[in-house]
């Protein structure tokens, strides 16, 4: 296949790795929307800057240019890969609407809502069906930190469209001696899993942070697992989908591996550092704090009760302190587990 990956950061540096080490042989080119960080790589043959220590395999092809290069290499391609934060998503996709080839974009997230609050963030389907309604598109999601997808050490993704060309360029593209992609059409619950659990594991390292213990975090994560799900079905999700990769696995892997930025954030935050110097301190992107605060305006307006959440945006606000919003989610009134 030939396969280009926009977006040089430590995800799309990783997934171009695993795609151009199959054993197919698939022709993979690294796509950065900056030129020097494409020479930076091109000298290298690696990615200091996101992604240090792994060396490229010497088939991995890099290239950079402005909307017209990235749509025409995507015309020419049998899959196009979007390893962007979700902040760029929209204008991405409007670039490529004309494109006839399967795109896949990896990031989670809704995007932030607008600062008037009269619109509300969208899920990535979503605003592929604003901007680029003809494309023929999905998301490919799952538990998967970068650093390790990138040293082959076993994965299992999922890919989810409505469009079985998607799901197949998916598999066929990355499904492999060390990653696995299992298929899914249920994409709204796949994309609700993947953007939730990072506002889930901002909350998670807040707790550890703090020194709550471990039946605190495990608390965390099976009402977190429970709010996900509610906003899902609201959605239109199917609630099984969040028992898989793109839920509770995406959300175990994040809320308790130390190498997930959101978790980072809330660790940080628990040591008494502001939210702005957390974010600065990644070098990465930790979407959480960015689609927060949607994850609760959808929710409010679709009348779905995220505790959780609601103490995060708190958090990440300063309305409230670590120890005051651990208070607000103790103090809830008693209510029943199926609830
Ligand atoms: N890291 C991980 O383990 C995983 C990440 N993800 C998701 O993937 C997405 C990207 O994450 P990640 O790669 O880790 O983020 P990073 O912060 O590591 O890198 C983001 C990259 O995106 C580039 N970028 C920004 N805007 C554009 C644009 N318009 N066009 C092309 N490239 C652009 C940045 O380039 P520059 O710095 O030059 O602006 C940078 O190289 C996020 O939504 C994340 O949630 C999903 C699964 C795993
Ligand atoms: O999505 C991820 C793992 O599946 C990466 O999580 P972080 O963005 O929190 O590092």
């Amino acid at each position: 296949m030939k396969i280009i990956v926009c977006g040089a950061g430590a995800w799309g540096t990783a997934v171009a790795i695993s795609a151009a080490a199959h054993p197919d042989g698939h022709a993979v080119t690294l796509w950065a929307h900056s030129r020097a960080q494409e020479q930076a790589m091109q000298a290298a043959r690696s990615n200091a800057r996101y992604l240090p220590d792994v060396a490229f395999p010497p088939s991995l092809g890099l290239a950079s240019g402005d909307a017209a290069d990235l749509l025409a290499r995507a015309q020419a391609s049998d899959l196009v890969v979007l390893a962007a934060p979700m902040a760029a998503l929209r204008g991405l996709l409007h670039g490529l609407r004309d494109c006839r080839a399967p795109v896949a974009w990896l990031c989670k997230g809704f995007e932030a809502s607008s600062q008037d609050s009269q619109s509300f963030g969208l899920l990535g389907h979503e605003i592929q069906a604003q901007v680029a309604p003809d494309l023929i598109a999905g998301v490919l999601s799952g538990p998967s930190f970068a650093q390790e997808v990138a040293a082959g050490r076993p994965t299992a993704l999922v890919a989810a469209s409505e469009y079985a060309a998607v799901r197949d360029a998916l598999v066929r593209a990355f499904h492999g001696p060390s990653v696995r992609v299992y298929a899914n059409d249920d994409i709204v619950g796949v994309e609700v899993g993947g953007a939730v659990k990072n506002v889930l594991a901002i909350a998670t390292g807040l707790c550890d942070g703090l020194a709550l213990g471990l039946n605190a975090r495990a608390a965390l994560i099976t009402r977190g697992l429970a709010e996900m799900t509610r906003l899902g079905v609201a959605l239109g999700a199917r609630a099984e989908t969040f028992m898989g990769l793109s839920g509770l696995g995406d959300l175990v892997l994040t809320a308790t591996g130390d190498l997930s930025r959101n978790r980072r954030v809330g660790l940080l935050l628990a040591q008494g550092q502001t939210l702005a110097q957390a974010v600065d301190s990644l070098g990465h992107v930790a979407e959480g704090v960015y689609c927060a605060r949607t994850v609760v305006q959808r929710a409010r307006a679709l009348g779905v009760e995220m505790p959780i959440s609601e103490g995060v945006v708190a958090l990440l606000d300063g309305t409230l302190s670590p120890a005051e919003a651990v208070a607000a989610l103790m103090e809830r009134e008693p209510t029943a587990e199926g609830g």
